[in-house]
């Protein structure tokens, strides 16, 4: 088995040996000939790649290229000016309920007159009987490390916890599939790594698929089964690189291995050449 394959942009598919958690390689997102102008200005001009059940992809891409753009795209929540993002053979034109998407901005995601505990509950009132819902926020808010914590309220609670907060109710009505848009862009290093680990673990302990939005190269390369390269506006994938690191992952060994090295560079050097190549506005 070769280290590291890098797909074609037009055949984003992921061999099952890419990431030790993509059981099969069913397809379950697809974003075919995505295209998303704001006005006259074009900002991503087709972007085109799959996601299959159960991987970790992470998207990069320069500054500006569209990144939340493309994830709001994927999640329903912004209609693309041309293309689509299929879920499960069907057509996205609203928020899929087996989706749930976790912003950077947790001050602002997280209601201030609702204890964490409401908090999480709230997106699990369609989907749970009353009775059921105890358990399972009890088991998300364990897994995210708040446990015990649920009668706290976000401003009694420091930037990373209220972060966990936010994942744990991203979990809570347990989505198929994670979106996250830059999340931990606004914690400190030490807490970052912390919660890196986690979105590592709750993966594996949820079963999920996540799509994963960055622009830091080391936090794609370290928890990606996957990396998907974004050009410079107008967008397009540069690049699909599957990344074959062990599993489980783990900060310091991963990190010492020249496989990731080598990985990092190689998407340092593509982000480079998308941000000299990207349209001037
Ligand atoms: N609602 C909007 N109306 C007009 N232009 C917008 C809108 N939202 C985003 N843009 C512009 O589209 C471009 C892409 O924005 P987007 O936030 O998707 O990029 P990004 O890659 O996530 O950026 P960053 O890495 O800086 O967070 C930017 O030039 C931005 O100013």
């Amino acid at each position: 088995m070769k280290m590291t394959e890098t797909y074609p942009q037009d055949k984003a598919r992921t061999a099952p040996e890419a990431g030790a958690a993509v059981v099969n390689a069913e397809v379950l997102l697809q974003l075919q000939e995505l295209q998303k102008n704001y006005g006259h200005v074009q900002i991503l001009a087709g972007v085109d790649f799959e996601i299959c059940r159960g991987e970790f992809v992470c998207v990069v891409g320069p500054s500006g290229s569209g990144k939340t753009t493309l994830l709001k795209c994927m999640a329903g929540l912004l209609e693309p000016s041309g293309g689509q993002t299929v879920f499960e053979g069907q057509q996205v034109t609203e928020p899929p309920a087996k989706l749930a998407v976790v912003f950077q901005d947790y001050s602002r995601s997280l209601l201030p007159w609702m204890t964490v505990w409401q908090n999480v509950e709230l997106p699990m009132k369609n989907k749970f009987a009353k009775a059921e819902r105890p358990a399972r926020i009890e088991s998300v808010l364990e897994a995210v490390g708040l446990g015990g914590k649920g009668s706290l309220y976000p401003w009694q609670m420091s930037g990373g916890m209220q972060q966990r907060a936010a994942i744990a109710r991203g979990l809570a009505y347990q989505p198929d599939v994670l979106l996250m848009d830059e999340p931990f862009a606004a914690v400190d290093a030490q807490t970052r790594i912390e919660l890196e680990d986690l979105v590592l673990r709750v993966r594996q302990e949820f079963d999920m698929t996540v799509v994963f939005v960055t622009h830091d190269i080391d936090e794609a390369v370290y928890l990606a089964d996957r990396v998907v390269v974004l050009s410079g506006a107008p967008t397009t994938v540069s690049r699909n690189i599957a990344v074959d690191l062990p599993q489980p992952r783990n900060q310091r060994d991963t990190k010492l291995l020249p496989e990731y090295a080598r990985l990092r560079a190689e998407v340092f050097e593509l982000i480079q050449s998308a941000k000299s190549h990207a349209t001037i506005r």
